[in-house]
């Protein structure tokens, strides 16, 4: 049994006990389910955007802790003034660390920011939890899902107004899963087999995803300089959690990431100032 599998049950247990506690009519009645989502797709593929979605992350199986101080009012308002483009918010409890009260708190601290809710979506109920919870952005991850779920929780989420990120790790996922409601295909360089990361697996899928969709390069990476190899191969966003969380003080690893990585882009020169 993977971890990935240990999660997917675990989340199945969890999801079922949450649609007992709180049925989809009452997520429906919560304030932000009306709100207009914001476009993450729009924010990562502006003229002056630095690309980052940038994470809170408490724990993860592969890293255990790695941040149990920080606060993620303050430290999401940390990131978008140091150049972030999207915020992403775990959600799942168990391996993660996240809460929906993350998410909620990340929201009303960050109104005019799209953020994505980082969880394992195995049930369209997820999709009206992200909603309700203020979420503007949902992942999918093609290793847990068939291509009919990619297609039908990709369709909903749309007909709900939220984008979508595709995660795939190989060729075969990319392929049998990308579909038009799509909005973001990430590439996760992360094996969730052996949890070692490697750029190649960018390098290599980016080539395959056509531009109609936003390109997204996750997990593993911590110096402008990667990123910025990443960017001259297709890549418009960067998904980071470990690099910046790790540290006492997040926002200011992210700011000084950003001062490296836009000085090497040609089209900041002398405009991000923030
Ligand atoms: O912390 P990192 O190595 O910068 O990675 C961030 C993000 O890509 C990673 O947290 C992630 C990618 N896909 C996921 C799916 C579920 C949970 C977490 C993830």
């Amino acid at each position: 049994m993977t971890i990935l599998d240990k999660i997917i049950a675990q989340k199945r247990i969890e999801v079922e006990q949450r649609k007992a506690t709180t049925p989809a009519s009452v997520l429906e009645q919560m304030p932000d389910f009306k709100r207009q989502p914001l476009s993450a797709r729009e924010a990562i593929q502006g003229l002056h955007s630095t690309g980052i979605i940038a994470e809170f992350k408490r724990k993860s199986p592969s890293k255990g802790i790695i941040n149990d101080q920080a606060d993620v009012a303050i430290t999401t308002q940390g990131y978008i003034q140091a150049g972030a483009a999207v915020l992403s918010v775990l959600t799942d409890e168990p391996f993660f660390g996240g809460t929906p009260a993350d998410l909620q708190a990340a929201r009303l601290a960050n109104p005019l920011t799209p953020i994505l809710r980082k969880d394992f979506i195995i049930d369209p109920y997820q999709l009206l939890e992200a909603k309700a919870w203020g979420a503007d952005l949902i992942l999918l991850i093609a290793a847990c899902l068939t291509p009919a779920d990619v297609l039908e929780f990709s369709q909903q989420a749309q007909d709900l107004g939220l984008q979508v990120l595709l995660e795939v790790h190989d060729e075969d996922e990319l392929d049998q899963t990308l579909c038009v409601s799509v909005d973001l295909v990430g590439v996760n360089n992360r094996n969730l087999k052996t949890f070692t990361t490697s750029i190649d697996t960018s390098l290599r899928l980016v080539e395959r995803i056509p531009d109609t969709f936003g390109k997204i390069t996750e997990s593993g990476l911590h110096d402008a300089e990667t990123m910025y190899t990443l960017f001259r191969a297709g890549f418009d966003g960067f998904l980071i959690g470990e690099a910046f969380m790790k540290t006492a003080d997040p926002a200011a690893a992210l700011r000084s990431l950003v001062t490296d990585f836009t000085s090497r882009m040609p089209t900041f020169a002398n405009s991000f100032t923030s």
